[in-house]
């Protein structure tokens, strides 16, 4: 049966983990979504593992539409998120035309980097039947002011800030929230605090669901490998047994472990 974002809030009142993988073709839309991955990410990532960018920032919009509806064509009954790319929703207008572009490509629901200016956003989309995932922490469209790629949440102004926004969001209407490299501590705060489902991506092992890029958990990762990474490839002889893998160790606890998390 296909997931939902109802399947996801009964996931989290019954405590069960469940998992999202990035996907941004047909073949491994199949794979994921028909070994059991809930969500997945069409993620802006791709304008760095796809396209070899240092950043998402050159993604486009017309990207997004292109792989999402790739994606769609492949999927077997998995929720797929779209993320907005960097600047196609600077203003609520521009976000309900873009989000009507991704939602038209096959999208159940999309995602978007920011706290809680992004309210009004949300508040739009969610009244005009458009899921969506409020991104917080570590929010790679705002590489340039973050100064890298850094944990964020470390200090508690920060870290009370984040908590007091993914409050506002859920409240605006948020469906889903992702937590991206935030300490441990805070994430399960965040979880506790809202009762609309929370993945985690280098945010400990205490939210409701975690997310990573496929090709990070194949081990093909280029270049720098982020702390939260695990390659499940290693000890599987499959691609679809290393999806099995992930999703065995998400529901039991098992990943992210301490040497994946941040405190
Ligand atoms: N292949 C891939 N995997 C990803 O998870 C990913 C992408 N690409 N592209 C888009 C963003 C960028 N992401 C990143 C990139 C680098 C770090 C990183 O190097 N983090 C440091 C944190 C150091 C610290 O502040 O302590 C690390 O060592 O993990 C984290 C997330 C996550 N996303
Ligand atoms: C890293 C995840 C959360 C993401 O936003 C992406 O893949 O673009
Ligand atoms: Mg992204």
């Amino acid at each position: 049966m296909a997931v939902t974002v109802n399947t996801l809030k009964e996931m989290k009142q019954s405590g069960e983990k469940f998992t999202c993988l990035t996907s941004y073709d047909a073949t491994f839309a199949q794979v994921v979504s028909s070994t059991g991955v809930e969500v997945i990410l069409i993620g802006d990532s791709l304008g760095m593992v796809l396209q070899g960018n240092d950043s998402t920032l050159p993604v486009t919009l017309e990207d997004m539409t292109y792989h999402t509806q790739c994606v769609s064509n492949g999927n077997q009954g998995a929720l797929l998120m779209a993320d907005m790319p960097f600047m196609s929703y600077a203003t609520p207008a521009q976000a309900m035309e873009s989000a009507a572009a991704l939602m038209q490509s096959g999208a159940h629901m999309v995602k978007l980097e920011g706290g809680d200016w992004l309210c009004e956003t949300i508040r739009l989309l969610s009244e005009r039947g458009i899921p969506t995932c409020a991104h917080l922490g570590l929010t790679p469209q705002t590489v340039n002011k973050m100064g890298g790629y850094k944990v964020q949440g470390r200090l508690d102004d920060q870290a009370n800030k984040m908590v007091s926004d993914a409050i506002a969001l859920a409240i605006a209407g948020a469906d889903v929230i992702l937590l991206e490299c935030v300490p441990a501590h805070l994430a399960e705060k965040i979880t506790q605090s809202v009762d609309i489902p929370v993945i985690g991506i280098g945010a400990g092992n205490k939210t409701d669901g975690q997310v990573l890029v496929i090709h990070d958990m194949l081990g093909v990762t280029s270049g720098h490998r982020p702390k939260f990474v695990k390659n499940f490839l290693e000890g599987n002889s499959s691609i679809s047994a290393a999806i099995e893998n992930y999703i065995t160790d998400v529901k039991s606890g098992a990943f992210p472990s301490e040497e994946h998390t941040f405190k």
